[in-house]
């Protein structure tokens, strides 16, 4: 992983880079997603007779080879040539879920087809930002629909855009020309062939998710989500799953880390509907941690990043790849066949703990 991190870093333009690491404001969410992970350590089990572990999980219905997923990022093809139709042959050759951005380079429809082309129950959800005028998010849902897109998520963590400094200081504000957010072509209010601006808004509010789910049959999951009371809303409301998510540390710079944040979320959900998390994972023990404390599955985003930079779709799959033999690796060590011989109490802060009453 970080070798193809320093390939990536090395080939990118500077400003692209920026782009992809950078967080929001002091960059202390970005920092402490990672640091979290670093600051729990795994107790094992021994003896257990689990015998060969095994990374596949059912997840809204679909069997994946992996509990690893792809988080939707912005703006593939500023990686590579290829962008998201490199990314989504590598998600579906690994079977896992790519999570097509709104925000992508590529139409979400080019998106699904490469998919398929690999594998003909390849997963592909569509990533969406409500837009204010409801016939702009109506026209997105029914071409994700069209797609053969098998669940919407609704990113919820972003009422405003978040402040990144990387890309003021760079002047970073625009695709460079040739490039489109391509999902973004022909919807109401756009000229005929032009593209519209993304929009984010804080009026934004359960009642509009509500009025999205009446728009579609499609699963909806919910990114972006912190509070143990909005992981209950959402089960509450119907929702098919939620996403623990500070957004990469690109939103709110004063979020915990998402691994932190997980336990009370998955409380609150109390088995309801699966939790997913994205943020900081970058190797097997942060999956089997996060899978320990109760997630049913993570998201990467960087490193799926990363691995396009560095070696396009072979740099994608070897990501995907690396996470799933390290999982597989971690779940024997600790004793487990899957993640469901994984319990919370094998998950410790680092340093000398309390002799515990056996
Ligand atoms: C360059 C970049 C672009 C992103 N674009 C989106 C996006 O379009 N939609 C979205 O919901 N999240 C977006 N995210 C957030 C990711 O989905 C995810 O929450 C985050 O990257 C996970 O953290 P990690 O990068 O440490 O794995 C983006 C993140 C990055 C780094
Ligand atoms: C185009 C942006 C809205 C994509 C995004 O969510 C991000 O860069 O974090």
């Amino acid at each position: 992983m970080r070798e193809l991190r320093d390939k990536a870093r090395s080939l990118l333009d500077p400003v692209i880079r920026d782009f992809y690491e950078g967080g929001a404001d002091s960059e202390t969410a970005l920092a402490e997603n990672e640091r979290a992970f670093a600051r729990l350590a795994l107790l094992p089990r021994i003896l257990a007779g689990a015998g060969q572990a095994s990374t596949a999980v059912r997840l809204l219905g679909a069997d994946l080879d992996t509990p690893v997923l792809v988080a939707p990022t912005a703006f593939h093809r500023l990686a590579h040539p290829d962008g998201e139709v490199a990314t989504a042959r590598a998600a579906a050759a690994a079977g896992t879920v790519l999570i097509a951005s709104m925000a992508a380079t590529t139409a979400v429809a080019e998106v699904t087809a490469a998919a398929r082309d690999v594998r003909p129950d390849a997963q592909v959800w569509f990533q969406l930002y409500l837009q204010p005028e409801p016939e702009v998010t109506a026209e997105l849902v029914r071409r994700a629909e069209a797609a053969g897109c098998t669940a919407l998520v609704v990113t919820a963590d972003s009422p405003v855009f978040g402040r990144h400094g990387r890309d003021e200081r760079n002047g970073f504000h625009d695709l460079p020309p040739g490039y489109a957010a391509e999902n973004m072509r022909d919807l109401p209010g756009t000229p005929p062939g032009g593209t519209r601006p993304i929009a984010m808004s804080p009026a934004l509010s359960w009642a509009d998710l509500r009025r999205l789910r009446e728009l579609t049959r499609l699963p909806v999951v919910l990114k972006g989500v912190l509070h143990p009371a909005d992981a209950a809303r959402a089960a509450d409301e119907g929702l098919a799953a939620v996403v623990v998510s500070n957004h990469g540390g690109r939103q709110l710079d004063a979020a915990p880390a998402t691994v932190e944040a997980l336990p009370a979320v998955v409380a609150a959900i109390a088995g309801r509907i699966p939790v997913l998390l994205d943020g900081g994972v970058r190797t097997g023990s942060d999956v089997v941690t996060a899978l320990a404390l109760g997630a049913t599955a993570v998201a990467v985003g960087r490193p799926v990043l990363w691995g396009l930079a560095a070696e396009g779709e072979d740099g994608v799959a070897r990501v995907l790849r690396t996470l799933r033999e390290q999982t597989a690796h971690v779940l024997t060590l600790c004793g487990a066949r899957d993640r469901a011989d994984l319990a919370p109490d094998q998950v410790v802060a680092r340093g000398i703990r309390e002799v515990p009453a056996c």
